[in-house]
């Protein structure tokens, strides 16, 4: 009976298979340093390589590991309170369901209060900037100590919880790729907790602790930096706000938890989403009234975009019979569901992204023009979007068939209205 349920081996192998994904485990890391070093020369200067490094034995300080762990510690304990509903995952390949607290939100509240007390009480978060080499190193070193204990884990779990899209078996894909669905100690889902707690609070947590030390440098915050911590924050607030969208992403339902995505939760995001504010500290920058103005209506247009687009499709799943989404042009395909081709899913066929690299535009932008390095966000996320796209058509293909070819037809741009 087991037999059927059982995941089957991972034949299309992603990233450039175990070559790729070992190649991904090094450099990912040295991505980071190379952005932080780089940030906090002088000039900035993505061409100046290497950065100066600092002798290894500086990155290590127990006292910033134990600050990292005490803050995850705070977040897993605010996961785990009785606040909040509970409600279903989708159903997985044995017809069963997981339950998921929603209280991500009441955790962001939470959190603020501890941090303003901490604040009234003297608490300056400007050590987070002097201190933050050390703990992007502490949050590598967890990534990596959790990561190996995740593979470890897996290995002793049956074969139907396993990720359909990390169960090659070569031992180095499945560590990058995350062996193990929905690993979990009893009711407590790591993947789920990680994917928005530590990392996308941290982000904010440190943006804000930017501000605060350039304020401590120069009396008052800038409005490039103002412009940078309040639409980081929206984002990562409207995240928190619609947490139970998270439970139908592919990297909930697909991938494992794995080495890619323990890092991207606990170092990747945290560290380097921050580069704008962390940047904005040693180079100060001039933003006129109507820049700002102007950036700012970008940064609303990519919001827009990206929230209107998500939650009509979100609607449309959770109930098609909404009268938001009534009016909207269909699709039938072979599983039962339809596909939107109107609306916002009928002006490309992710608009979602195209919203949020706008976004990413309006967060480097008050960062001015003279530097390449604040642009690193919205290089990498144009790549990571389009190679997410692509990822996304397959396993649509896959589900919907000729539905989905159909759709393609009829909507024949992925991101960009007339170029791609
Ligand atoms: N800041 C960051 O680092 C990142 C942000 N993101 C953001 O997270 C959000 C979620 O993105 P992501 O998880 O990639 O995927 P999407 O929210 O784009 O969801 C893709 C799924 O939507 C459904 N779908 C696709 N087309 C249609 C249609 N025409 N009608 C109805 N349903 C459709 C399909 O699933 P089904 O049919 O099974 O419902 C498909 O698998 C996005 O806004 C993205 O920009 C994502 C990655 C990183
Ligand atoms: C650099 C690596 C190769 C890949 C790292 C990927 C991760 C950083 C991202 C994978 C999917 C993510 C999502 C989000 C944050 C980044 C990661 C974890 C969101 C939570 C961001 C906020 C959005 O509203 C939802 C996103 C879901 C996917």
């Amino acid at each position: 009976m087991m037999e059927r349920y059982k995941i089957p081996r991972t034949k299309e192998l992603e990233f450039g298979g175990p070559l790729g994904a070992m190649i991904l485990i090094f450099l990912m890391p040295a991505t980071v340093f190379y952005l932080l070093l780089t940030c906090h020369t002088e000039q900035a200067s993505v061409l100046n390589f290497p950065p100066p490094l600092p002798p290894l034995s500086t990155l290590w300080s127990p006292h910033t590991f134990l600050l990292l762990l005490a803050w995850v510690g705070l977040q897993a304990a605010l996961y785990m309170l009785p606040m909040g509903k509970v409600t279903e995952g989708i159903i997985l390949r044995d017809k069963s369901r997981l339950q998921y607290r929603i209280n991500a939100f009441h955790a962001m509240g939470v959190t603020a209060l501890v941090v303003g007390a901490g604040l009234a009480a003297g608490l300056r978060l400007s050590y987070i900037y002097d201190h933050f080499l050390q703990l992007a190193f502490s949050a590598l070193l967890l990534a990596f100590g959790l990561s190996f204990l995740l593979y470890f884990k897996s290995l002793f779990a049956p074969d139907t919880t396993l990720a359909p899209g990390g169960n090659s078996g070569n031992p180095i894909y499945d560590f990058f790729m995350g062996h193990e669905l929905n690993p979990r100690i009893g009711s407590f889902d790591l993947k789920y907790f990680c994917e928005l707690r530590p990392g996308l609070l941290g982000w904010a947590l440190v943006n804000m602790a930017m501000l605060m030390k350039e304020t401590e440098l120069r009396g008052s915050p800038s409005l490039a930096m103002l412009l940078v911590n309040a639409f980081q924050l929206l984002y990562v607030v409207d995240a928190l706000w619609n947490e139970e969208a998270i439970l139908t992403t592919m990297d909930i339902v697909h991938d494992g938890f794995g080495f890619m995505l323990v890092f991207g939760d606990l170092a990747w995001v945290p560290f380097t989403y921050s580069l704008q504010a962390y940047f904005l500290v040693n180079h100060p920058q001039k933003l006129s009234l109507s820049m700002a103005v102007g950036i700012l209506l970008l940064n609303g247009l990519g919001y827009c975009i990206f929230r209107s687009a998500n939650s009509q499709k979100n609607t449309f799943r959770r109930n098609p019979n909404d009268p938001r989404v009534t009016g909207l042009k269909t699709i039938p395909t072979a599983t039962g569901r339809r596909l939107l081709v109107s609306g916002w899913w009928g002006f490309v066929r992710h608009p979602n992204y195209l919203g949020d690299i706008i976004m990413a535009l309006a967060w480097s932008l008050p960062c001015g023009l003279t530097h390449v390095l604040p642009y690193f966000y919205v290089f990498y996320f144009t790549v990571l979007l389009i190679h997410r796209e692509a990822r996304d058509e397959h396993q649509c293909l896959r589900k919907y068939g000729l539905a989905w070819q159909e759709y393609c037809r009829r909507v024949p741009y992925r991101i960009f209205p007339y170029l791609y």
